[in-house]
C-alpha cells in the first residue's frame, strides 16, 4: 500500500491514501477497543491485541517483549503478516533485552517510541542473531514503550522489511494504540487480582461455613447427649421415636423397645460414693453402646435408667438381645480400691410386632408403659433380669 506522509514528507499527498489510512487506523483502535480482557491468558490477549493491528495496517511483523520480574525484556509473542493468512509460524529464537539496550531497551529506558528507519545502519539497532545475514535483519522498525498508571508492562516492536517505510501517520496510530494495549492489560491483571482475592475469600468463607455447620452439628449433637454418659437424652429419643414407629407400621417391621434401670443402685451410691457411681453410669452406657447397632436408638432416659430401642429386629432377638446387655453389665469389672464392686440391671421388654402393630391407636406413651410395667416385674421378681410384658401386666 502507498505511503502518505501526513508532515508531507518525502511521498506525494494524496487524500485518497489519507482517508484509507484514516479508516485503518480507526479500525484498529475499534478492533482493539473490543478485544475481551476476560478472555484467555495475558500472552493470548496480547497476541490478540498484536493480530489486530496487523490486521489493519500495513506492518510487515509485530513482537511483544514484556519486562519480567528481573526487569529483563523477554520476547512474549509475535507475529507475521504472512502467519495471519495461514503461513507456517517460523520459530524465532526468543530474544531478551536489557532496559536501555538496542532499541527496545531505549524506548523502555525513555518511555518514548523509538523509530528506526535503517536497521542496518542505526547505531541503535542490535543484532543479536549475530550468525544472520544483514539481509535477513529488518528494513525499518518501530519500539513503542506501553506503559500504564507509570509502570512500563513491555515494548511492541512492529518492524517492516523495506528501510524508512513508516510514516508519521503510523507514529500517531502507535502512540494511541500503546495507551490502549497499557489500559487492556492493566484491566486484564486487575481482573485476574481480583479473580485471585475473590478466590480466596471464597474459599476462606467456604472454610468458615464449614467450621459453623460442624459448630452446629456438634451443639446440635450435645443438646442431644447426657453430659455424663455421652449417651442420647429424653429429647433425642422423642425426636426419634416417632419416626421409627411410623416406619415400623409402614413396613410391617418389629420393634423391641427396652427399659433398663440399675440394681439397688442408690446403696451403691451409699456405699462407694457419688463419684464412683458417677463412673459406674458411664461404664453401663458405654457397654449398652458397644452391644447395640448404629441403627438402633439407645438413650439415658433419668438418673439410672436407660431405655433402648431395636429397630428392625426379629421380636424373638428382643429378648435374646436384651439378656446380652444384662449379662454384659453383669460382668462388667468394676473396682473401689482393689474391691470389685458388682453391678447388675433389671431390663422390662415390650416388642411391638404382628397385628399390633396394625393398632392405629398404639402409641410411644403405650409403649413406654408396657415396657415399664414389664421392668417392675423384673425388680419383683428379684432384679437382675429380663422379663418381657405380657397381657396379664395389663392394669397393673
Ligand atoms: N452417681 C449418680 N447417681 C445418680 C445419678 N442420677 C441418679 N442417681 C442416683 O440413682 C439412685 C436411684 O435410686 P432408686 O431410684 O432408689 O433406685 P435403686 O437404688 O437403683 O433401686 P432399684 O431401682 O429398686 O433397684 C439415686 O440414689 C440417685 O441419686 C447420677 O447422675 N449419678
Amino acid at each position: 500500500m502507498p505511503k502518505a506522509d501526513i508532515k508531507g514528507g518525502a511521498q506525494p499527498f494524496n487524500i485518497q491514501d489519507i482517508i484509507i489510512e484514516l479508516l485503518n487506523s480507526l479500525s484498529a483502535v475499534r478492533a482493539l477497543s473490543e478485544l475481551n480482557p476476560q478472555a484467555g491468558n495475558e500472552k493470548e490477549l496480547i497476541s490478540k491485541a498484536l493480530s489486530v493491528l496487523i490486521q489493519n495496517q500495513d506492518m510487515e511483523r509485530c513482537s511483544f517483549f514484556i519486562l519480567n520480574e528481573d526487569k529483563d525484556l523477554v520476547n512474549l509473542t509475535g507475529l507475521s503478516t504472512s502467519e495471519l493468512f495461514g503461513a507456517e509460524r517460523i520459530k524465532k529464537k526468543s530474544l531478551t533485552f536489557k532496559i536501555g539496550q538496542g532499541i527496545i531497551g531505549l524506548a523502555a529506558l525513555t518511555g518514548e517510541i523509538q523509530y528506526c528507519k535503517n536497521c542496518k545502519t542505526d547505531a541503535r539497532f542490535i543484532n543479536n542473531n549475530l550468525q544472520h545475514s544483514l539481509d535477513s535483519l529488518p528494513g525499518s522498525l518501530i519500539s513503542v514503550p506501553v506503559i500504564a498508571a507509570k509502570e512500563l508492562i513491555g515494548v511492541i516492536n512492529i518492524s517492516h522489511p523495506e528501510a524508512a517505510y513508516f510514516s508519521e501517520w503510523h507514529i500517531r496510530l502507535l502512540h494511541i494504540y500503546k495507551n490502549m494495549m497499557g489500559e487492556l492489560i492493566t484491566n486484564y491483571r486487575l481482573l485476574k487480582k481480583m479473580e485471585e482475592q475473590i478466590a480466596v475469600r471464597t474459599k476462606n468463607l467456604e472454610a468458615a461455613l464449614d467450621d459453623i455447620r460442624k459448630l452446629k452439628e456438634y451443639h446440635e449433637s450435645m443438646s442431644m447427649r447426657d453430659e455424663l454418659t455421652a449417651s442420647y437424652n429424653r429429647r433425642y429419643f422423642y425426636t426419634q421415636i416417632e419416626a421409627a414407629l411410623a416406619r415400623a407400621k409402614r413396613y410391617n417391621q418389629p420393634l423391641c423397645l427396652l427399659v433398663l434401670d440399675l440394681d439397688n443402685f442408690k446403696l451403691i451410691n451409699d456405699t462407694y460414693g457419688h463419684g464412683f457411681g458417677d463412673i459406674v453410669l458411664r461404664d453401663v452406657a458405654g457397654s449398652i453402646r458397644e452391644e447395640i447397632r448404629e441403627s438402633d436408638i439407645c438413650v439415658r432416659f433419668g438418673g439410672e435408667e436407660f431405655v433402648i430401642v431395636f429397630t428392625d429386629i426379629e421380636s424373638a432377638k428382643g429378648k435374646l438381645f436384651a439378656e446380652r446387655i444384662r449379662q454384659r453389665i453383669a460382668s462388667l469389672a468394676l473396682k473401689v480400691e482393689e474391691r470389685e464392686v458388682k453391678i447388675t440391671a433389671s431390663i422390662g421388654v415390650y416388642c411391638l410386632y404382628g397385628e399390633a402393630l396394625e393398632q392405629p391407636e398404639f402409641d410411644i406413651d403405650t409403649f413406654l408403659h408396657y415396657a415399664d410395667q414389664a421392668l417392675y416385674a423384673a425388680k419383683a421378681a428379684g432384679r437382675n433380669r429380663v422379663v418381657f410384658f405380657s397381657a396379664e401386666m395389663h392394669g397393673q
